[in-house]
């Protein structure tokens, strides 16, 4: 039997996904955050930060209320935003992913350490490291279970549209063996949620089919190419603004996974 790790909110052991708890989750793809995928993805996680960063530190206003959706337990992407935004909903269809979000944000027992992020973003901003985790931290406000798959994915609660909208490494995941047209379905729900003029800032895994744990290959994710996810955006009523795209080395032998590049996607609903 795998440990399983019980939330405040679960009231229950359930498992991350077909793998994971979310501890294990987070120390799987999480602990020692910025060197971690050298060997196997090479500076992914620098390329990831760098990426949220360049955008909200740009001239665009981003507004006040941002949601992410498919939060997991991480708060990385949300480092960069927090600075500019001061309202964060953070949202999941997984109950104990949120627990474990409001565990960080309150300074619970044990929680996972972020520090080593937040010292990377604040030294790309010029900023103190510990004002900065504590902006995040007040930054996010609620966390809201979600699901993409619904026409309203935040139903039943009620939130005005957001003014920004993060979403990474989420769509992939929820559409795991569901196809491209549930994708791009999933794509247009999660966009009623952006209102006019908002934005949309998403990173997406490319070509990923497997992951690899204990040794073994589990089939994972959607495997997506960047002009499919673009299309999608677009019919989802996004208008495409910036994209960068981070592709991992070639290796035989993945160690984590078989994914081939990183998508950042700036998108406006003009
Ligand atoms: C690969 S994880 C990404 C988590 C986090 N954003 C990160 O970067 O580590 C995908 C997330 O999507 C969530 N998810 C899966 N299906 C979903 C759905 N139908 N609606 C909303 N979130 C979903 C999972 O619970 C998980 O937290």
């Amino acid at each position: 039997m795998e440990a399983r790790i019980t939330f405040e909110d679960q009231g229950k052991d359930q498992p991350f996904d077909a793998h994971f708890s979310v501890q294990e989750y987070l120390d799987y793809f999480y602990s020692d955050v910025m060197t971690k995928y050298d060997e196997d993805e090479g500076l992914s996680m620098p390329w990831i930060l760098d990426q949220f960063h360049r955008t909200f530190a740009g001239e665009k206003d981003f507004g006040n209320r941002l949601l992410d959706v498919g939060s997991g337990p991480t708060v990385y992407q949300l480092i960069s935003a927090s600075r500019v935004c001061s309202e964060i909903v953070c949202s999941d269809i997984h109950q104990g992913a949120l627990a474990e979000i409001k565990r960080w944000k309150n300074g619970g027992e044990n929680v996972f350490d972020w520090s080593t992020a937040v010292k990377y973003v604040s030294g790309l901003e010029g900023t103190g490291w510990e004002s900065r985790q504590e902006q995040l931290r007040t930054a996010i406000k609620d966390t809201v279970l979600c699901d993409v798959h619904k026409e309203n994915p935040l139903h039943p609660a009620a939130f005005q549209q957001f003014d920004t909208i993060i979403a990474a490494y989420c769509l992939e995941e929820a559409c795991c063996n569901k196809g491209r047209s549930t994708y791009a379905k999933a794509m247009k729900n999660m966009c009623t949620l952006l209102k006019q003029g908002g934005y949309l800032i998403l990173q997406s895994y490319i070509g990923v089919t497997y992951y690899v744990k204990d040794g073994k290959r589990s089939p994972d994710n959607l495997n997506l190419d960047a002009e499919f996810v673009l299309k999608s955006i677009s019919k989802a009523g996004i208008t495409v603004l910036e994209t960068s795209v981070y592709e991992t080395p070639e290796r035989e032998t993945p160690l984590y996974s078989d994914v081939k590049a990183l998508l950042h996607v700036i998108g406006k609903k003009i």
